[in-house]
């Protein structure tokens, strides 16, 4: 089966002032159908530059962009604009219009498309229950929080009935607990609906709630795809270990002894791991962090143990890890 978005050797360069910006640099990936896909990078990387490309509206400067087999890039603009109703998006800063409210913003792709007004209205009304906002129907924007605004914008991109959903930066404005209750709608559509999600997110967070596969992208480069899980346990490029390992202040700080970070499955097969390591060689590890997290559904454990000084010791130990089914992995760069 034909992927639903397939990317092959995508180029976008900006002219400035100050020279070419080479913002997406030779890149190529797949997403298949009804995958929610992540795709993660530092401020800069390139990401919006890269999902505005997914739908033309920044068109590449070479390369290919496929929906369901048909070259974008070769497309007419009525064609294109035919397609891109195909293809949702939604934003960090929601973009709704402000002088309609919630049920006529849900209304304006369909009005677009020449629905009747009473008809757009019936429909409008059941997209803003299916996002548990029927209630707030005739509420301007101004009247709404950002995770109703969000919802709104959500109702609206289901609508047009796509099949692909590009969220960029979707919820990169709501507190935590807004963002968990968005990125399980956004899960329960691509479920119920069987629309494809793409995810561009800076947070790490977003991607292990929600995502299946990722793709990290630095200075406009792919550098390493996979599944969520191979991302968590073993990122390979600096880039992908700096974003695993954002938000670790205490951890940056800690120089000298060696660190290992061990990833396992679930709770119970750590422990005694530990217990006896530190049994048998008689010397404390330090647990410096210590979670589980939800990964793909299922729970995944995460801890950075600091060894003991004495070189000796910790090489005994780092190779006693190893012997155990846990992922193991010495923290040797800067992860500041
Ligand atoms: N229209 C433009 N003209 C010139 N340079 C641009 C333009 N759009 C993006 N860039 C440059 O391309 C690079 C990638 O930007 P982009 O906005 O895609 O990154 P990003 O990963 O989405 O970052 P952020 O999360 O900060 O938005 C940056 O160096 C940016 O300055």
């Amino acid at each position: 089966m034909e992927p639903m978005i397939q990317v092959e050797n995508l180029c976008k360069s900006f002219s400035t002032k100050s020279g070419t910006v080479e913002a997406a640099r030779n890149i190529s990936f797949s997403i298949e159908k009804g995958e929610i896909f992540g795709i993660i990078g530092l401020s800069g990387a390139g990401k919006s530059t890269l999902v505005r490309c997914l739908n033309l509206l920044e068109r590449p400067t070479s390369g290919t962009i496929r929906i369901k087999g048909k070259n974008l890039m070769e497309l007419p603009e009525r064609k294109l604009r035919k397609e891109r109703q195909n293809i949702g998006m939604i934003f960090q800063h929601f973009n709704l219009l402000m002088q309609r409210t919630a049920l006529d913003n849900v209304c304006f792709p369909m009005e677009i498309v020449g629905i009747s007004k009473k008809e757009a209205r019936k429909k409008a009304l059941e997209y803003l229950k299916i996002v548990g906002l029927e209630e707030k129907a005739l509420s301007y924007p101004s009247q709404l929080s950002g995770g109703q605004k969000q919802r709104v914008a959500i109702a609206r991109v289901l609508a047009s009935d796509p099949e692909i959903l590009l969220c960029d930066e979707a919820t990169s404005a709501l507190d935590p607990q807004t963002t968990k209750s968005i990125l399980e709608l956004i899960r329960k559509i691509n479920k119920e609906y069987g629309i494809t999600v793409v995810v561009i997110t800076h947070e790490m967070s977003v991607v292990q709630e929600i995502c299946n596969r990722v793709a990290v992208l630095e200075r406009g480069v792919l550098v390493e795809s996979g599944t969520v899980e191979e991302l968590f346990r073993s990122p390979k490029t600096e880039a992908a270990r700096r974003l695993v390992f954002s938000g670790r202040t205490q951890i940056q700080e800690m120089n000298g002894r060696r660190l290992v970070r061990v990833t396992f499955k679930d709770r119970s097969s750590y422990e005694p791991v530990i217990a006896n390591l530190v049994l048998a060689y008689r010397t404390p590890v330090n647990i410096l962090y210590a979670d589980t997290k939800n990964i793909g559904g299922a729970a995944e454990g995460e801890m950075i143990l600091q060894l003991p000084e004495i070189e000796e010791t910790a090489e005994k130990m780092i190779e006693y890890l190893r012997e155990t089914n846990m992922g193991v992995e010495e923290l040797s760069f800067d992860v500041g």
